[in-house]
């Protein structure tokens, strides 16, 4: 499984299974709280930090061992107990139509969790297909100093500018230009890069007319 296929999926109103309630099960947990998904947690402990979100209703904790039966009509299972009969029996049980992660099986996963670095609407994910972990922790904090936080509001910005551009700009290759230009060498203070959005919307527009 090398040749991994990268996606990013909308899990809203998705029903989400995460079997196992510890600190591996805790950190896959937050990965998944913003998505809006239906999450279930099957286990019959649960880690301290996991409280809030069942008290809150976020999370759904059902306090029990896994059975197949769980998992019947989930979208997307996470496992990660430390019980290896879970994973066999899991391995048996699962739909070929259903995604799963396997905590401790890379090679029975059909998907991996990647490192994320998140600026509101830019997500960069990285993955090393198994092969180490904590290289993609490492790239993501690399990734994080180079995409400081001023990008979050930076991409709101171009996509304001985008959907204006794709409005009031016909000509396809206009248009093209224009897009490429605005994040040529990125401007985080609104002022200023409200000046040279203007400066080259004009001058591609005078330019090719
Ligand atoms: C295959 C994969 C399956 C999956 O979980 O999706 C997997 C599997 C395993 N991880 C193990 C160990 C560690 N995992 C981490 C950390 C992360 N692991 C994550 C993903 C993945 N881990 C998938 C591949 C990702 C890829 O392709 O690069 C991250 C990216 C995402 C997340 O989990 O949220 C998250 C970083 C989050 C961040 O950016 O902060 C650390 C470091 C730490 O904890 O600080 C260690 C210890 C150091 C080390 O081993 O490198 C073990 C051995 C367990 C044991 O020894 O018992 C296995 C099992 C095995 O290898 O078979
Ligand atoms: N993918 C990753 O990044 C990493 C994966 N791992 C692997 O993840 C797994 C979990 O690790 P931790 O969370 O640290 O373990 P943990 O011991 O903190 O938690 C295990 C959890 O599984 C639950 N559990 C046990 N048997 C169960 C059953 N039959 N049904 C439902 N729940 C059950 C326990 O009650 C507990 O809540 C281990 O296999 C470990 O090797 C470990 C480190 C990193």
């Amino acid at each position: 499984m090398e040749n991994l296929y990268p996606v990013f999926i909308n899990l809203k109103y998705k029903k989400v299974c995460i079997i196992g309630g510890g600190r591996i099960a805790a950190r896959k947990l937050e990965g998944l709280l913003q998505s809006e998904a239906v999450i279930t947690i099957i286990s019959p402990t649960l880690m301290e930090s996991i409280f809030p979100y069942v008290n809150s209703g976020l999370v759904h904790w059902i306090q029990k061992s896994f059975e197949l039966s769980d998992i019947e009509d989930a979208f997307y299972i996470i496992s990660a107990t430390n019980d290896p009969h879970v994973s066999s029996e899991l391995r048996k049980g699962v739909s070929p139509s259903q995604l799963i992660n396997f905590a401790d099986d890379y090679s029975s996963s059909n998907v991996i969790v990647p490192s994320v670095v998140r600026r509101g609407r830019l997500a960069i994910a990285v993955t090393t297909s198994g092969a180490s972990p904590s290289l993609s922790k490492k790239i993501k904090k690399d990734l994080e100093a180079i995409y400081s936080k001023d990008y979050e509001d930076y991409v709101e910005f171009l996509m304001e500018k985008r959907s204006y551009i794709q409005e009031s700009v016909n000509d396809t290759d206009k248009r093209r230009k224009l897009l490429s230009l605005l994040v040529e060498d990125p401007i985080f203070r609104t002022e200023e890069r409200e000046k040279r959005f203007q400066k080259i919307y004009k001058k591609i527009n005078n330019n090719c007319e």
